[in-house]
């Protein structure tokens, strides 16, 4: 490939069929687009009018849908993670690796300087023979992938990993306190589950970074210096981080409807409640969860997919809960928009499970953090967010992992009472983090990870 400059430089991204992973490639998109270059995202056609209103530049970035087809296992007309429960993921995989002749007609005729993508691991087999750079990029936070998707775990279909081995870092894990507890080792247990057809979840990511020219991280060294080397050296890859890669203020403004109800109430006072993209509760949960806003006695304003059990939100809500509430609480059963609201002035608290876009959404807003984490990923996540930074508290959990109204109650009040010394402490410490990533900082990051893309196809 000859050396492009920004202007002829041209990025294909292609990013695992999720929300949580298509939204952050987009805001690298942005990032590039801002700074001249061009590119070309490859995307189910169904996310293209979900993602439409965040692609700030379309005079640079094109996007390329590509038909997900109907596959045994998965529900028609499902074409990412937020159109199924969890447990079906592999299924989607398997549809998203038979989309591979699409974008390898995308790729020959784009003939782009790189491709970004990050579980689709055959990228680097349709763009190595045409003489086009690959980087794995990832969206999960560094602790993730170093904990259990390395060379050093050495996992294997015939040799599934042990809720046991996962207790234990693996060797030269570097941190002592970005770790799992010992039971929480059951939640990356799936990595050695089939994803996709004849590879386990673990088989497909560290063939994505095995192969590519390179390994991207959606992190900064501030916060995870040690575990980025650790996986550049389990890899033996350059690791170019991107930083935060956070959009800049929104030009779109928030649904009237909700911009109307959040003005109602005192500055800093409404307690958000949002599960990302994917997740879905179990009844009894979900309720347990609404039980423990009311307690509090504060404002609350909850966007949840309506529970395993039920088709709304309505059917699902506690006995007599709609009338005690009533003028200070709504629970929503669809999409908002996440970013506006957490910068409505009257939202002071985020209760979240700590997905890692809203990991970076809460650690840029003003509001008090609480986190309830469901996947592996976002265990990790959180023990950045509440042990390493200190910026946030962690729901205590019951022994059976469930969670109690009474801890719900307890984890938002310890951050919500004005004369709490955590709730102090974690504001201080937010502050300080929040200053840090301020935009000549995430906008080194995006000049330095342009260089050394560019550096890549030299
Ligand atoms: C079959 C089901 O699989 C699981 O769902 C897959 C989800 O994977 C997410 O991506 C990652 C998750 C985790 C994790 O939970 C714990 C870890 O220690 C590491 C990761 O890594 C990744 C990951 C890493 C690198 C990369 O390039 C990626 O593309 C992903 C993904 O965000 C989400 O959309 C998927 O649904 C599931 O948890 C479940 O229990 C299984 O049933
Ligand atoms: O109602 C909503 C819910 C979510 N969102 C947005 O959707 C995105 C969700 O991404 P998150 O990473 O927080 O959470 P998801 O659960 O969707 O992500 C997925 O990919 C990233 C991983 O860290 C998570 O573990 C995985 O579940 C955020 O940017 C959030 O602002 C909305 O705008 N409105």
């Amino acid at each position: 490939m000859a050396k492009a400059n920004s202007s002829d430089f041209h990025v294909l991204m292609f990013s695992w069929f999720a929300i949580g992973h298509m939204t952050p490639f987009l805001h690298l998109a942005n990032k590039l687009a801002e700074k001249g270059h061009r590119i070309t995202f490859v995307l189910p056609r169904k996310a293209v009018s979900q993602l439409e209103h965040l692609n700030l530049y379309p005079d640079f970035i094109s996007f390329h849908p590509v038909t997900v087809p109907s596959v045994t296992g998965l529900p028609p007309g499902a074409e990412t993670a937020s159109d199924i429960p969890i447990f079906l993921s592999h299924f989607l995989s398997i549809a998203m690796d038979r989309t591979r002749d699409q974008v390898e007609n995308v790729i020959s005729s784009v003939k782009p300087n790189l491709v970004l993508y990050d579980t689709a691991h055959w990228i680097p087999e349709i763009a190595k023979p045409l003489g086009i750079k690959t980087v794995c990029y990832n969206v999960v936070c560094a602790a993730a992938i170093a904990i259990v998707l390395v060379p050093a775990r050495n996992a294997t279909r015939e040799r599934p990993i042990t809720a046991a081995e996962l207790a234990v870092p693996p060797p030269g894990y570097p941190s002592s306190s970005v770790v799992l507890r010992s039971h929480e080792g059951q939640s990356l247990l799936f990595v050695t589950n089939p994803f996709g057809e004849g590879l386990t979840f673990y088989e497909r990511i560290t063939k994505a970074m095995k192969n590519c020219d390179a390994i991207s991280m959606r992190t900064c060294h501030e916060i995870e210096a040690k575990l980025c080397d650790y996986i550049g050296s389990q890899y033996e890859k350059p690791v170019l981080l991107t930083g935060p890669v956070l959009p800049e203020e929104s030009k779109s403004v928030l649904d009237e409807r909700w911009g109307r109800w959040l003005a109602g109430f005192e500055p800093g006072s409404v307690v958000y409640c949002a599960f990302g993209s994917q997740f879905i509760f179990e009844k009894p949960q979900f309720q347990e969860l609404l039980l423990g806003f009311e307690l509090t006695g504060l404002p609350f304003f909850v966007a949840l997919k309506p529970p395993l059990e039920a088709a709304t939100i309505e059917e699902a809500l506690p006995e007599g809960f709609e009338e005690r509430v009533k003028g200070r609480g709504v629970v929503w059963g669809g999409w908002v928009q996440q970013p506006l609201v957490l910068a409505h002035p009257s939202v002071g608290c985020f209760v979240s499970h700590c997905g890692f876009g809203s990991m970076w959404e809460s650690l840029m807003s003003d509001c008090q953090i609480v986190l309830f984490p469901q996947l592996g990923d976002q265990i990790l996540n959180t023990r950045l967010m509440a042990d390493e930074l200190k910026v946030a508290v962690e729901v205590k959990r019951e022994e059976n992992g469930w969670l109690s109204k009474e801890n719900l109650r307890e984890a938002i009040k310890s951050v919500m009472d004005k004369d709490s010394e955590v709730g102090k402490l974690a504001k201080e410490n937010h502050k300080k983090w929040r200053d840090t990533i301020n935009p000549e900082f995430t906008n080194d990051y995006i000049d330095k990870f342009i260089q050394r893309m560019h550096e890549l196809v030299e």
